[in-house]
C-alpha cells in the first residue's frame, strides 16, 4: 500500500491557525501529503465573504514556507456547488484505486454528514478522517445527538488512524490533535469587523493580504514595512 494521501477541503473564509495547525498535525501524524482544497462554491455556505481567488491567495501565502501541504485549486474551476464526492471522484481517478485517500473533516461537519451530496458514495472513493473541534467533541453523549443514519454510516469503519493506510477506502478514524483548537473563520470575521485583536490568529502575511485587500469589514491598518510586501 502506497502513503496515505490527505484531502482537507474548506470555505477558508479566511483561513485560520486552527485549520493550519489541524493540516500539520494529519500530516505530522501519517507522515502524509496534505493538499487543502478551497471551496469555490461551499454547498452549505451560500455567498462567502471573500471571494473564492481572495481565499486561495490567503491559503497560498499561509501555505509558502510549509512542508508536504499544498493548495490544489480544483474546486475553484469547477462550475456549481463544491461537493466533495465530485472532488474525490476526480482524486480517486488521478491517484488510482490503490492509494488510500482521507478526507479531513471537522467534528462540526461530521455530524452534518447526512446532508451532503451524495454523502454516503463518499466512503467508496475515501477514508473520512475526522478531528476533534470545541464544541462538537465527539464524546459518547455528543455521537448520540448525531443523525441516525450517520451512525449507522460509521458503525463498523471505526479504525485505528495508523490503519487507514491499510485499505484505500471505506474507513473512519479520529485524527489525534496534541489539542483542541477554538479558531473559527465565523469568529475571526466578527473580530476583524468589531477592531478586537485577530492577527494572532492568522499568518502574518495573511493578516497583511486582509488589511490590503480591506476584507471582512476591518479598518484599513498601517502595516509595518516587513509584512507590505507579500503578494500572492
Ligand atoms: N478550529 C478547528 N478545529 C477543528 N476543525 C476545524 C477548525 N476550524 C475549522 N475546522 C474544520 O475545517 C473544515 C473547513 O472549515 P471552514 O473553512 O468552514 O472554517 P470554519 O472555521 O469552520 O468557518 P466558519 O466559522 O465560517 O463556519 C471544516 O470541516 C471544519 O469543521
Ligand atoms: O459535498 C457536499 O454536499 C458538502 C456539503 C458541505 C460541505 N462540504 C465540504 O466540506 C468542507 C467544509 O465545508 P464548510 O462549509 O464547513 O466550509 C468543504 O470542502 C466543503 O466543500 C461538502
Amino acid at each position: 500500500m502506497s502513503r496515505l494521501r490527505i484531502c482537507y477541503g474548506g470555505s477558508f473564509d479566511p483561513v485560520h491557525n486552527g485549520h493550519l495547525a489541524v493540516a500539520t498535525a494529519a500530516r505530522d501524524v501519517f507522515a502524509a501529503e496534505v493538499l487543502m482544497l478551497p471551496a469555490g462554491d461551499p454547498p452549505h455556505k451560500g455567498i462567502t465573504h471573500a471571494d473564492a481567488e481572495q481565499r486561495a491567495a490567503m491559503l497560498a501565502l499561509a501555505l509558502a514556507n510549509v512542508t508536504d501541504i499544498a493548495l490544489d485549486r480544483r474546486e475553484l474551476h469547477r462550475a456549481g456547488p463544491s461537493y466533495t464526492v465530485d472532488t474525490l471522484r476526480e482524486l480517486r481517478d488521478e491517484w488510482g484505486p490503490r492509494t488510500p485517500i482521507a478526507w479531513l473533516i471537522g467534528a462540526d461537519s461530521l455530524l452534518q454528514l447526512h446532508t451532503w451530496h451524495r454523502w454516503r458514495e463518499l466512503f467508496d472513493f475515501a477514508h473520512i478522517l475526522c478531528v476533534q473541534r470545541p464544541g462538537s467533541q465527539l464524546d459518547a453523549k455528543r455521537l448520540r445527538t448525531a443523525a441516525p443514519e450517520v451512525l449507522a454510516q460509521i458503525n463498523g469503519r471505526w479504525l485505528p488512524p495508523a490503519a487507514l493506510v491499510e485499505a484505500a477506502t471505506g474507513g473512519f478514524a479520529l485524527l489525534p490533535l496534541p489539542q483542541l483548537r477554538p479558531e473559527s473563520s465565523s469568529e475571526l470575521r466578527r473580530r476583524i469587523a468589531s477592531g478586537h485583536e485577530w492577527q494572532s490568529w492568522v499568518p502574518p502575511p495573511v493578516a497583511a493580504y486582509i488589511v490590503r485587500q480591506g476584507l471582512y469589514g476591518g479598518d484599513a491598518a498601517i502595516l509595518p514595512p516587513s509584512l507590505s510586501s507579500d503578494r500572492p
